[in-house]
């Protein structure tokens, strides 16, 4: 595995098993964000293109609810580290719209609004090719301190 400087695994090699966007995990999502600047605010923006198979299926023909929240969390959390901030989910709401589709590419934004101390607030939205809302989130991530974060998670340290 590769190390920095220090040899202690980096962020990104701690968490490479998110299930959402690590790539080592075999079972993720493997997410890919692209990030980008707000065009009115200037604040941090990502988008991801998701395209979800029945292994995700809620309702048939369209992903689960959990899933969607799971990609909302996921979006908002990458807002984080252009803020140069390591934050935790505090606090998400979900609104589902319309049904979003398997088999379809859509399109997964995610922006930063403000910022209060410790206090980040996100919002994202699911939109299909069309540009019809599908979903929408808020989300409060709360900046923590880097020891919270294990640098070595082992099968045997985690019960397994
Ligand atoms: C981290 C690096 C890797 C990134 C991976 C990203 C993965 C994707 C993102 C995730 O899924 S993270 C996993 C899900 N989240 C968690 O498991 C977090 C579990 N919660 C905690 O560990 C603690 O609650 C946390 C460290 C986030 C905060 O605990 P604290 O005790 O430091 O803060 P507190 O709970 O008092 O809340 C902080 C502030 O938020 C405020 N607050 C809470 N709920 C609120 C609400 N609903 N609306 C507005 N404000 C709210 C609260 O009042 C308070 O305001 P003040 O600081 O002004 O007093």
């Amino acid at each position: 595995m590769p190390m920095n400087d220090n040899s202690a695994p980096t962020l990104d090699e701690q968490a490479g098993h998110c299930f959402a966007c690590g790539p080592a995990n075999p079972q993720g999502l493997h997410l890919h964000f692209d990030r980008s600047e707000h065009p009115e605010t200037g604040h941090p923006t990502v988008t991801a293109t998701v395209n979800l198979t029945r292994i995700y299926e809620g309702p048939p023909g369209y992903i689960h609810g959990g899933i969607i929240a799971t990609l909302f969390d996921e979006a908002m959390s990458k807002l984080n580290r252009p803020l140069d901030t390591l934050a935790m989910t505090r606090h998400m709401e979900v609104d589902y719209l319309r049904p979003s589709p398997l088999y379809q590419d859509l399109t997964l934004t995610a922006t930063h609004e403000r910022r209060e101390g410790r206090k980040l607030f996100h919002s994202a939205q699911l939109h299909n090719a069309e540009g019809t809302l599908l979903a929408q989130a808020e989300g409060l991530f709360i900046a923590i301190n880097p020891a919270m974060i294990p640098s070595n998670i082992t099968p045997e340290k985690a019960g397994h």
